[in-house]
């Protein structure tokens, strides 16, 4: 039988595409913003430190604190430059790293963060959003600040990740098979949050998949779709955030969720999220949860190897309406955050009572 090819694909091919719209490459984009000399410098101290805490030979605990998403980039800078004086003032017992959120991972519907939509208004400028992601984290990598992201879309690595140190994949995605991939071939260590479930199983399974290369597609830097062969990332922890409207940063969780990875072969390292489920989204109630986690380290827990903490300049949120103009300065946009202050002072007790045993851990 024969066959013969036909042009009249368009009923079947493409049916729920309006357009496909062209974008700068990840070269081009890195041509604009080059990594500087001391951008480099924070981003392999960030990465070797982080590395560190996670083989125990720092014994300081890692602080992944700042905004739930980044939407307005002077205010990420003023945030910035509070935080690197409070990362030097407690430098002697835990290593921060900020929060630098511009891909968020919805429930069903919302803004999905500053690269898909950096004007707020549905005009969906991912090319300028990509653009105010690189250059903010060039410039928080120069204050000499490292950086943390979520890594949610598979297409956005390389155009940015050299300016990264700690990626999380979030509750959402850590059972994807597409973030596991993605993940076995990111530069920096990588957090895989437990499901939204709250069930750790998923998460057991992530870090096991991301030791090993994988074979995927991908995009390269010159924007070519490509196969990737990754090699394997050997530093994929998990983020305790709980689940299903209950905690899990107390510690007979965090007792059971050490027998899960132990039984799994997954790194014995636990980060815990303050803030999501384990504050049951009070963003009020993440001190409370710190000061619980750094109880736990001066009663002799070894496993815990990070804190996250949703802050920002103001505490609590606000919704994003139809004008962005109208917005209250320095408040999220996503989840509640802590404010200024009160993080200030939760990381200053959490340093106080964790100092004493952090050299016997
Ligand atoms: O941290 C952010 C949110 O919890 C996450 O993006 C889900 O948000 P949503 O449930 O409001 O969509
Ligand atoms: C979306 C986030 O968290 P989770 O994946 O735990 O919901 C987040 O930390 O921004």
């Amino acid at each position: 039988m024969t066959t013969t090819s036909t042009t009249h694909t368009a009923d079947i091919d493409d049916v729920n595409i309006e357009q496909f719209i062209p974008l700068i490459t990840p070269a081009s984009l890195k041509a604009e913003y080059p990594l500087s000399e001391a951008a480099y410098n924070t981003v392999l101290t960030g990465r070797t430190t982080i590395q560190n805490i996670l083989d125990g030979t720092d014994k300081r605990l890692l602080v992944v604190v700042g905004p739930c998403s980044i939407h307005d980039v002077k205010a990420a800078h003023e945030y910035a430059d509070k935080l690197v004086k409070l990362a030097d003032e407690l430098k002697d017992s835990i290593y921060i790293v900020m929060r630098v959120y511009f891909e968020k991972p919805r429930t069903t519907v919302g803004w999905k963060g500053l690269i898909n939509d950096p004007d707020m208004n549905d005009s969906f400028d991912i090319e300028k959003g990509l653009r105010m992601a690189r250059k903010l984290l060039l410039d928080l990598n120069e204050k000499g600040l490292p950086c943390a992201t979520e890594a949610l879309d598979p297409n956005t690595p390389q155009y940015m990740q050299d300016l990264i140190s700690w990626s999380a994949i979030g509750a959402r995605t850590t059972e994807s098979q597409t973030h596991r991939e993605m993940s076995s071939g990111l530069s920096c260590p990588v957090g895989f949050k437990n499901g939204t479930d709250g069930g750790m199983t998923v998460a057991v399974n992530a870090m096991n998949a991301v030791k090993s290369g994988h074979n995927f597609l991908g995009l390269s830097s010159d924007g070519q779709v490509c196969i990737i062969k990754s090699k394997g990332n050997p530093y994929a922890h998990v983020v305790l955030r709980g689940g299903n409207g209950k905690p899990n940063y107390d510690q007979s969780s965090v007792e059971q969720a050490e027998n899960e990875l132990e039984k799994g072969n997954a790194m014995v390292k636990i980060m815990i999220d303050s803030s999501h489920a384990n504050s049951g989204k009070d963003p009020y109630l993440q001190p409370m949860v710190i000061q619980n986690v750094a109880e736990q380290i001066k009663n002799g827990n070894k496993s815990i190897m990070g804190l996250m903490i949703e802050s920002h300049l103001k505490g609590g949120n606000q919704k994003l309406t139809s004008d962005p103009s109208q917005l209250e300065y320095g408040k999220s946009i996503t989840d509640g955050c802590l404010d200024w202050d009160s993080t200030v002072a939760s990381l200053r007790n959490l340093r106080n009572t964790i100092k004493e045993v952090l050299p016997s851990r």
